[in-house]
């Protein structure tokens, strides 16, 4: 199980820590600059706006980085001008110091603005993106994923791009534009001495690119174990039954330990790895500022130069590093929105394992029996390369019922799939009235074909809602009259408030049977020319099965139906039964036939002598019956 292999690997991300069970490689690992591009294409929309917000920005840091400019004017102009009777300096001074700070008041509030505008928006299409793709995505994909890693990915990873972009962003601006422009004036001062500040980047340099290195795969460890996090919890929160029923909360708790564990020991990594790069800019910072200050107090001693100067160039080498604490979280900020980002890009990237056809077909008109239903030599595996259906050659004429019927792994599942198209075959084609289930796209596939699973989903929303999914232009009347024709009205009707009872609401829980109803009510409104049925099995009560059945028959009538059966009733009103084994079909008639031992014996391997597999499972049932 996955969860071993989380407390064994190192914590780089790079394996199967998210608790899939399987290595990231097979689920297409984030390529260099998948992250970069993704960024890309997220900020093209916005590029006018963060050109406004950078020359806003730089007006704010020129106008506030003039101020040490300004001091050391006045102490080498304006106040020996001051000494003399000349007041006019000094306020002149005193007007552009003011200047300044209204500029910078101004810029950076439009930086703020502009800033917002462009980040919310840039976040609204990331998380639109990743809903969008996530439920594009086939089947085969969140087999394999996991649905808390999708969460995860959309939202603590998200989370953490949404950080940067709020605050860290900002943080980083101010810092890298104020070292910058304020170095820039330093060399306007004094060269020598600017050349000296300068040669404080090379330690600067090597602090940054250590930090940035190492807190990169720190920031991606802890990615990577929020995710097993989510996972862990929503896969125990789902299975809850099946948690207390198998008494798994010990070894859940003991998995959720190793991964709580693993999560503060990459979390701490970071934060040990912050407290050296904070206080050793810090360092570097004040060892310049002293180097600048013994450099330069000689060189006012010797008369090379002002006093004013030396303090301008004390506060801006001051400037220059105060804000590098603000880099330092920036960076913080950016290392952790990078490693989410790239695991956003890792999600992004995976392609719909059934694509949308290039130039969609057309189908002839619909029959009012429905539609022909071929598998033309199909083969197909799922995507660990074991065949699981050899070969299926199959025609399903314009308003049979087929009951697909044989031992727990045959393949009855797999065949409804591939009609339903989760999957595409790998080799042969599923056709509706010879049409390539390939050449169509999805929504002409939904308006052909419905698929009521076992689960009998129910979404958030009211029992109407929920009637009126496959057709959501019905209205009330129609709604109605679906949930009348199977017999469901009278207990929807009977809810507390009818039919717009909110299904998620306490004392509004409906059993599996009546959960049944409402699905077959779906289908009956949305009017598939294809019905597939994957068929409930153990959980309604004879009552229950018994007005399942009869809303069966009105469900059925006029369609082309494949049945996953697992009652003998609902075999019985198939009118034709198809036995799989080993993923090929055996037998193939009528159940009357098939009982009888007269069937199309496909695979010509009769099971029990000339009772063949379905008159054995026949007898089976009927005993259990009685
Ligand atoms: N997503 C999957 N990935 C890999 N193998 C799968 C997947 N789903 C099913 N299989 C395998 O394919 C084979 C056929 O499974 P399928 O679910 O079609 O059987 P079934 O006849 O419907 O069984 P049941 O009656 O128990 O539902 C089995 O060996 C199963 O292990």
């Amino acid at each position: 199980m996955a969860w071993r292999g989380v407390s064994s690997r190192p914590s780089d991300g790079e394996a199967d820590a998210e608790g899939s069970g399987l290595p990231l490689a097979d689920l297409g690992k984030p390529r260099r600059g998948d992250a970069r591009r993704l960024l890309a294409s997220l900020l093209a929309p916005h590029r006018g706006t963060l050109v406004v917000a950078a020359l806003v920005s730089l007006l704010s840091q020129a106008a506030m980085v003039a101020g040490p400019l300004l001091i050391g004017l006045a102490i080498d102009r304006a106040v020996p001008d001051a000494v003399a009777g000349d007041h006019g300096t000094l306020v002149w001074i005193a007007v552009a110091y003011a200047a300044c700070g209204l500029v910078t008041a101004g810029s950076q509030f439009a930086f703020q603005v502009v800033a917002a505008r462009a980040g919310q928006g840039v976040l609204l299409e990331l998380r639109a993106r990743i809903f969008g793709h996530a439920q594009r995505l086939s089947l085969d994909f969140h087999e394999r994923y996991t649905s808390g890693r999708i969460v995860s990915r959309a939202t603590s990873d998200v989370d953490a791009v949404q950080e940067l972009v709020e605050d860290g962003l900002d943080g980083l601006t101010t810092a890298v534009l104020t070292f910058w422009v304020s170095l820039g004036f330093l060399f306007v001062l004094d060269v020598p001495l600017a050349l000296l500040v300068m040669s404080g980047l090379v330690p600067l340099s090597v602090a940054t690119v250590w930090y940035a290195r190492r807190s990169a795969r720190a920031y991606r460890g802890t990615r990577t174990t929020s995710a097993a996090m989510t996972t862990q919890y929503i896969e125990t929160l789902n299975g809850i039954r099946a948690v207390q029923a198998f008494r798994r909360e010990p070894r859940n708790a003991g998995i959720f330990r190793v991964l709580n564990r693993r999560y503060t020991e990459v979390n701490t990594e970071t934060l040990v790895l912050f407290a050296w790069f904070a206080p050793a800019l810090m360092l570097i910072g004040n060892l310049t500022l002293v180097g600048a200050l013994a450099v330069g107090a000689y060189r006012v001693a010797d008369g090379g130069l002002e006093l004013g100067v030396l303090a301008a160039i004390a506060l801006y080498v001051r400037r220059m590093y105060e804000p590098l604490d603000d880099l330092a979280l920036a960076l913080n900020t950016y290392q952790t929105a990078a490693a989410g980002l790239e695991k956003i890009a890792g999600l992004l990237a995976h392609e719909p394992g059934v694509a949308e056809p290039a130039e969609p077909g057309s189908l002839p008109e619909r029959s009012g029996k429905g539609r022909e239903v071929t598998f033309d030599g199909v083969r197909f595996g799922y995507q660990d390369g074991v065949t699981v259906l050899p070969r299926i050659d199959l025609t399903i004429p314009r308003g049979q019922t087929v009951a697909l019927v044989g031992e727990t792994g045959a393949g009855k599942s797999t065949v409804a799939k591939l009609l339903a198209r989760f999957y595409d075959p790998t080799t042969g084609a599923v056709r509706l009235d010879g049409v390539d289930l390939r050449e169509l796209t999805t929504p002409q596939l939904r308006g052909e074909l419905t698929m009521i699973t076992q689960e009998s989903f129910l979404f958030s929303g009211s029992v109407a809602d929920n009637i009126a999914i496959g057709r959501p232009d019905a209205t009330r009347e129609q709604i109605e009259e679906a949930a009348r024709a199977l017999g469901a009205y009278e207990f929807i009707a009977a809810l507390p408030d009818g039919f717009d009872t909110d299904v998620r609401k306490r004392g509004a829980r409906l059993s599996a049977g009546q959960r049944q109803l409402v699905a077959f009510a779906r289908a009956l409104l949305a009017d598939p020319a294809v019905l597939i049925l994957d068929e409930a099995t153990s959980s309604l009560d004879i009552p229950g099965e018994r007005a399942v059945q009869r809303a069966l028959a009105t469900v059925l009538e006029g369609r082309t139906a494949v049945i996953i059966a697992h009652r003998l009733s609902t075999v019985e009103i198939a009118d034709r039964v198809l036995v799989v084994h080993d993923g090929r079909i055996v037998e193939d008639g009528t159940p009357d036939d098939l009982v009888a031992g007269i069937g199309d014996d496909a695979a010509g391997d009769d099971a029990a002598g000339g009772e063949g597999r379905f008159g054995a499972l026949h007898r089976a049932w009927r005993e259990s019956l009685v």
